[in-house]
């Protein structure tokens, strides 16, 4: 039987990268590329079907960062598909990316080291902006507009007697210390990107507790350090070329460099062949690549508090409700001003 398989951010990197190991391995899935830019997907699209030519690709507009596109682009998927089996929340964005050179050299000759490698942590900060909702724009991309479409796509997702898999690509850099409940959208912080990831972590808990009998089942998994748009963006591109090959060598020390999209889909993919109740709803699943080149996938518990978690659940909901009130107050003010003009 078909399954339906829709990726956000699909159209580069790891997302990408996914959807060929998808393609590769099931003649049965239908891939639909969830992207903002339609001319990379349109590249994306052509890139997959040159090795997969009978491959069924759609394409989908969705800017995960913007609401009236989130519930557009959810209309558009209920009227194409009767139901989703995967639905990998993938797309992500870390805006002007600093990093601390003294805390790297400090880290770099402490016991912390590999840490430092693996997480960052200490290492990034960012600054973030209002987008055009009002929201903090890490957290509308990285976490609230993905949060919607799940809100707006339940009915394909919460279907009698059949299951749905929602897979996060969250990151090791999510830390608790980086997360407030106070400020859910880090309003006040320098490290956005660690607090939307760990605010995925929290939510895909609390779409277990709260979803899994209707048959919905979340998971959120960790690519590693991957070489792509993303990470190129964190240092000038004549610096990653001059330590490129520092990189490769610590790959043999650490498995969390798995430098290629393709490794760091690696738990995406295994995601794709397991059976939900087999996995664990408080575990991130990582990608990891030995020294000999082997990728694999492992379980690492989250470092996740219950009560917090539904308190931030309920934020969430609370939130929704407030961001779909302002719009049909925006949709109704513009109404009247349509009256208006059509009167005068
Ligand atoms: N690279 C790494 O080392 C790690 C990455 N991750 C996570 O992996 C995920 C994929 O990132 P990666 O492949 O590395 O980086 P890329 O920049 O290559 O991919 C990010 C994808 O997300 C898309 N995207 C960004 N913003 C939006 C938006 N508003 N609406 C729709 N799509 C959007 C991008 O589209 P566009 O091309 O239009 O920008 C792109 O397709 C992210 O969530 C990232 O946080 C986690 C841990 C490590
Ligand atoms: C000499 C230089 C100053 C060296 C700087 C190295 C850093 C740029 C990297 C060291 C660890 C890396 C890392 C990430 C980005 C690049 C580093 C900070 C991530 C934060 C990228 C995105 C993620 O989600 C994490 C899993 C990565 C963790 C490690």
């Amino acid at each position: 039987m078909e399954k339906v398989v829709v990726v956000t951010g699909a159209n580069s990197g790891i997302g990408l990268a996914l959807c060929e190991r998808l393609l590769s391995s099931d003649s049965q899935v239908r891939l639909c590329l969830a992207c903002r830019n339609m001319e990379r997907a349109e590249a994306a699209r052509a890139a997959l079907l040159t090795s997969h030519s009978s491959a069924r690709v759609d394409l989908l507009h969705l800017d995960v960062g913007s609401v009236p596109s989130v519930l557009g682009a959810a209309e558009e998927v209920k009227t194409r598909y009767s139901r989703i089996d995967f639905l990998y929340l993938n797309a992500g964005i870390m805006p002007n990316p600093t990093v601390d050179i003294r805390a790297f050299f400090k880290g770099l000759f402490s016991r912390n080291v590999i840490n430092m490698f693996a997480t960052a942590e200490g290492l990034l900060t960012q600054q973030d902006q209002l987008n055009s909702d009002g929201l903090q724009e890490v957290f509308a991309t990285n976490l609230f507009g993905h949060f919607l479409l799940i809100r707006e796509l339940e009915p394909l997702l919460c279907q009698p007697g059949h299951t749905s898999r929602l897979v996060w690509t969250s990151s090791s850099n999510a830390r608790r210390s980086a997360f407030s409940i106070e400020d859910i959208q880090h309003r006040r912080g320098k490290e956005p990107y660690s607090s939307s990831k760990y605010a995925s972590d929290m939510l895909s808990l609390a779409l277990n507790t709260h979803k899994n009998k209707q048959g919905l089942f979340s998971s959120v998994i960790c690519p590693g350090l991957v070489m792509t748009n993303l990470t190129y963006g964190i240092l000038p591109s004549f610096f990653w070329t001059l330590i490129m090959p520092i990189m490769w060598l610590i790959r043999i020390f650490t498995n969390t460099f798995t430098l290629t999209p393709y490794a760091g889909a690696e738990a995406l993919h295994w995601m794709f062949l397991q059976k939900p109740e087999s996995l664990d709803p408080r575990a991130k699943y990582h990608s990891l690549t030995s020294g000999l080149g082997t990728n694999y996938t492992e379980p690492r518990i989250m470092d996740l508090d219950d009560e917090m978690t539904e308190v931030f659940f309920s934020k969430l909901l609370e939130l929704e409700r407030a961001v779909r009130r302002n719009l049909s107050e925006k949709t109704a003010d513009s109404e009247h001003y349509q009256q208006y003009i059509n009167r005068t």
